[in-house]
């Protein structure tokens, strides 16, 4: 996909080509004199030791299918306990490094790789989030997108962490952390980052993420609408490039996919009566995208500002092939109505694959058996397929 570096880890040789012997050996296929890998390293982690995170991961892990080569970036004791509780009888395999995760695994078998100190019982409980555990998710979340920064991962995955108790940690980079989006931009010293959501029935993206509501407005400018609207377009050209096994699809439509660019105000500001954010920021950031996406030969026709009701409305019924919103729950909302549970979060422009369920740490039901892990698996199944068609492209520029 041309929104990530194919060699993210530099000029070095990515360890698959030095394990690829090995490893990849008969697995392996060609396309066009590219070598593909037939699948990912998923580096996935576990989110809030006293969340839904362990016991989604654990049993999303388990389902993984051959494609996807899963390590929890977690701590064993978590997972042995969050088995218990789930009563899976699995085989928890404390990992001595990451890598050695991703060979085949045998059926029942989970690996972890801990790079923390072991977290005590009463630390983890489920429902009750401590200061350790906070601390403790945000190391593994840093693990996960160093792996995957340092290529020794295709992809990272994340569970659901609780911001507020990872802020309350302790720790300056704890205390700055709003979301994994803004952390994993820091940490990456990516210039760009946008947070997308798909599932079946929509996909959106956000020109901002997680900023408090009144400082909204001053936030829209031509320049982020226009970033997030070209990282939109991005995802969907290479979603409809590319099926579900990260293969190119045969026969690409020609037909531009429509996008709609929501607009801030009521009623797309009703000429001016209600804001004018629609004239003099939005509108101008629909213009420098349609160049960029154009340079980029994307072939997605930007339309709006559409009024936000009307977009969503739309955007589901199948009119437009995503919606960029201009603020958090005016994506999340629909998203969460049609797509709860199984809606992926994407982190656009990172160096990295990023992909996330949609929920949250769902403190009320851990430990219950009651966590739906659909959300983590169409979270590894995105990862992968991203993953794969990835490594099955030449590389391609790409434009700023
Ligand atoms: N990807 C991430 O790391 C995310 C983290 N969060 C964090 O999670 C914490 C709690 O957020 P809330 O707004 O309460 O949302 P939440 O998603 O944790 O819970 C909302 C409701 O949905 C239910 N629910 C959530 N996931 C479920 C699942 N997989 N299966 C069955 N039921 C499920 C919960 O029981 C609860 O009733 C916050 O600290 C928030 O920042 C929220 C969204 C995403
Ligand atoms: N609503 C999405 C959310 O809060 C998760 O954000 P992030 O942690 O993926 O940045």
């Amino acid at each position: 996909m041309a929104y990530l570096p194919r060699r993210p880890w530099g000029k070095r040789e990515h360890p698959d080509a030095r394990l690829g012997q090995e490893r990849v050996g008969r697995r392996k296929r060609r396309t066009s004199g590219v070598r593909v890998s037939n699948h990912a390293r998923i580096a996935l982690s576990i989110g809030c030791p006293s969340g839904i995170g362990p016991e989604v991961s654990l049993l999303a892990a388990l389902e993984a299918p051959a494609s996807s080569r899963i390590v929890l970036v977690g701590d064993h004791g978590v997972m042995a306990a969050a088995a218990k509780a789930r009563g899976v009888d699995a085989r928890i395999v404390r990992l001595e490094s990451a890598s050695e995760g991703y060979a085949r695994r045998s059926a029942g078998e989970v690996r972890v790789w801990q790079p923390t100190a072991s977290l005590r019982a009463s630390e983890a409980r489920p429902g009750k989030p401590t200061r350790a555990g906070g601390a403790a998710q945000l190391a593994w979340v840093d693990e996960a997108c160093d792996l995957a920064a340092r290529g020794e991962a295709d992809a990272m995955v994340t569970g659901p962490v609780s911001k507020e108790v990872i802020a309350s940690s302790g720790g300056r980079t704890a205390r700055a952390f709003l979301g994994h989006t803004e952390h994993l931009a820091r940490r990456l010293r990516a210039p760009e980052v946008v947070m997308a959501f798909a599932s079946k029935e929509l996909t959106t993206a956000l020109v901002t993420t997680h900023l408090r509501l009144g400082a909204v407005p001053r936030a829209i400018t031509p320049e982020s609408v226009a970033t997030a609207a070209y990282w939109l377009g991005v995802l969907i050209t290479d979603l409809a490039a590319f099926d579900e096994t990260g293969r190119r699809v045969r026969k690409v439509s020609k037909q531009p996919l429509p996008l709609a660019v929501a607009s801030l105000n009521p009623h797309a500001g009703e000429g001016g009566l209600l804001g004018n954010e629609e004239t003099v920021a939005i509108a101008p950031g629909m213009a420098l995208a349609r160049r960029r996406l154009k340079r980029d030969a994307r072939n997605v026709l930007l339309e709006g500002p559409v009024p936000a009701e009307s977009a969503y409305r739309l955007g589901a019924a199948g009119r437009f092939a995503a919606v960029l919103a201009m603020y958090h729950d005016q994506a999340t909302i629909p998203m969460k109505l049609l797509g709860f549970g199984e809606a992926v979060n994407i982190s656009l422009g990172l160096p990295i694959i990023r992909t996330s369920v949609d929920h949250g740490t769902a403190y009320d039901i851990a430990g219950k058996r009651k966590a739906d892990p659909r959300g983590t698996r169409e979270a590894i199944s995105l990862a992968t397929r991203l993953s794969l068609a990835r490594s099955s492209q030449p590389k391609r520029p790409r434009s700023r």
